[in-house]
C-alpha cells in the first residue's frame, strides 16, 4: 500500500526569501506527503551539505528518485532513508544535497502516515510512545548571525518550565515577546526583528539579560507559573582562532574566561539552558563547563554535535554537554535524527528538537518532538513559519490532527 509511485520536487520560498526544496511523495494506494527543507545561517562546520536548490533538485531527480519509485515503501522510513544514503553515495549528502534528502525523507513519512490514516507523530512514535509534550523554547531577543547591530549572543530564549500545557507555554512565550517590546519602547530602544522573529535591539548582552529577566518575571506573575530563560550563544560564530578567543563588542574572552562568563550568567539568572556556549571543536571546554554547571542547567550541543551520532558519542565519552539539539536537515534524514535522539536518551542527554533560522510552514518537527518524547522544542515564538509548528503542537495536544 505504501509503495512509492511518484516523487516530485520543486523550488519554493523559505522565510528569508531564499529558494528551498519541496518534495511530494505519492504511494500506490493514493497516500500523499509533502516536506520542505529548512536552512541555517549559523551553520555548524560538520553539518550535512545543503546544495543550491536547483542543483539539489536536479541531482535528486537523477540519482534518488529512480531508487525510490516502485522500489521502496514510504511506510518503512528506514528503507526510504537508506535509499537516500545509497543514492547520495557520500557521507555528508553532498551528492544529492541534504536539502533534497530531508525534504524527501519528511514527505515519505507523511505519505506513510497518510496511508495508515494516523497522525504523523503516531506513525513516527508508534502506539507505545510516551505521553509527554515538549516545552517550547521561544526566541525573544537575538543577534549574532541572525540580525545586524544587535546582541553578540545569538538567542535569548524564554523557557516556560512551569506551564501546565503546551498551549499555555506557547502563549506565555508570545507574551514574553510582547513584554520585551513594551520594555524596549519604555527605554526608547527601537528594534526590528531578526530572522526568527526575535527582537533585535542595538543593546549590549548585559542589557538583554536584564530585559529578559524583567520580562519573564512579569509574564510568570501574570500567567501564574514559572518561566525561566536560556541562551543560544552560537559560540562557534564568536570564536576566532586567530584571536584565540571569543570576540565580543567589548573585547575578546579566552576559553577560560568564556567558561567563567557563562557559568556566572547561569548562576546570576538561573539559566535553564545554554546552547553552544563554546566553540564547535572544543569538546574539552564543553566538558569543563558541564562539570561546573551541568547539574543546574542544560548544556546543549548544536554546532558541536550537528545531530550526528558519531559526534554525539564523542561528546558522551568526553562528558561534553548533557543535551543535544536535533535538526533533521543537519544530518539529512529522519532516521538519522531519531538515531541521535535514541542515543541521547540512552545516555541521559536531553533532546531539543529544533527549527532553523530559514524556515517554511512545514510542521514535521512538531510531530518529531512528540513522537520521540523530546523534553524541549525550539521553534521561535512568533512569525508564520514559527507559529505553524507551535499551532500544530497545540493541535496535537488537543487530539486535533
Ligand atoms: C536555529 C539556529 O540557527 P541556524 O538555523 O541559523 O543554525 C541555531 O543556531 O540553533
Ligand atoms: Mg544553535
Amino acid at each position: 500500500m505504501t509503495l512509492i509511485t511518484d516523487v516530485r520536487l520543486r523550488r519554493v520560498l523559505d522565510s528569508r526569501g531564499n529558494a528551498t526544496v519541496e518534495a511530494d511523495v505519492l504511494t500506490e494506494s493514493g497516500g500523499f506527503g509533502r516536506g520542505k527543507a529548512p536552512s541555517g545561517a549559523s551553520t555548524g562546520e560538520y553539518e550535512a551539505i545543503e546544495l543550491p536548490a536547483t542543483e539539489a533538485i536536479a541531482n535528486a531527480r537523477e540519482d534518488a528518485i529512480p531508487r525510490l519509485v516502485g522500489e521502496v515503501h514510504a511506510g518503512n522510513q528506514r528503507d526510504v532513508d537508506a535509499a537516500l544514503h545509497a543514492a547520495d553515495g557520500t557521507d555528508d549528502f553532498s551528492g544529492i544535497g541534504a536539502n533534497s534528502a530531508v525534504a524527501i525523507s519528511m514527505a515519505a513519512a507523511k505519505a506513510g502516515a497518510d496511508v495508515l490514516g494516523a497522525p504523523l507523530y503516531q506513525h513516527l512514535g508508534g502506539t507505545f510512545r510516551g505521553n509527554e509534550y515538549p516545552t517550547p523554547l521561544g526566541n525573544i531577543i537575538g543577534g549574532g548571525e541572525h540580525a545586524a547591530d544587535a546582541t553578540n549572543i545569538q538567542e535569548f530564549l524564554a523557557a516556560p518550565v512551569g506551564a501546565p500545557s503546551v498551549e499555555e507555554a506557547v502563549f506565555a512565550n508570545a507574551a514574553v515577546h510582547q513584554e520585551v517590546h513594551d520594555i524596549l519602547a519604555d527605554r526608547d530602544l527601537p528594534a526590528g526583528k531578526g530572522d526568527e522573529g526575535a527582537w533585535a535591539p542595538s543593546v549590549s548582552d548585559d542589557e538583554a539579560f536584564e530585559i529578559m529577566d524583567e520580562a519573564v518575571e512579569t509574564v510568570a506573575d501574570d500567567f501564574g507559573f514559572a518561566i525561566a530563560f536560556g541562551l543560544d550563544v552560537a559560540g562557534a560564530e564568536l570564536y576566532d582562532a586567530d584571536e584565540d578567543g571569543y570576540v565580543y563588542d567589548d573585547g575578546v574572552k579566552s576559553t577560560a574566561e568564556q567558561i567563567d562568563y557563562i557559568a556566572e550568567k547561569v548562576e546570576e539568572y538561573d539559566l535553564v539552558y545554554v546552547e553552544d556556549p563554546l566553540d564547535e571543536n572544543d569538546y574539552e571546554a564543553f566538558a569543563d563547563l558541564t562539570d561546573r554547571v551541568g547539574d543546574q542547567t542544560l548544556v546543549c550541543g548544536d554546532d558541536l554535535f550537528v545531530t550526528n551520532v558519531e559526534r554525539l558519542q564523542a561528546g558522551i565519552s568526553a562528558g561534553a554537554g548533557n543535551s543535544i539539539l536535533i535538526k533533521p536537515n543537519q544530518i539529512g534524514t529522519l532516521t538519522d535524527a531519531v538515531d541521535a535522539i535514541e542515543l541521547a536518551t540512552e545516555s541521559g542527554y536531553e533532546s531539543v528538537v529544533s527549527h532553523r533560522s530559514g524556515e517554511t510552514e512545514d510542521t514535521t518537527i512538531a510531530h518529531l518532538a512528540v513522537a520521540t518524547d523530546a523534553p524541549f522544542i525550539k521553534t521561535g515564538a512568533v512569525g508564520g513559519e514559527r507559529t505553524a509548528k507551535l499551532n500544530e503542537l497545540i493541535r496535537i495536544e488537543d487530539n486535533a490532527v
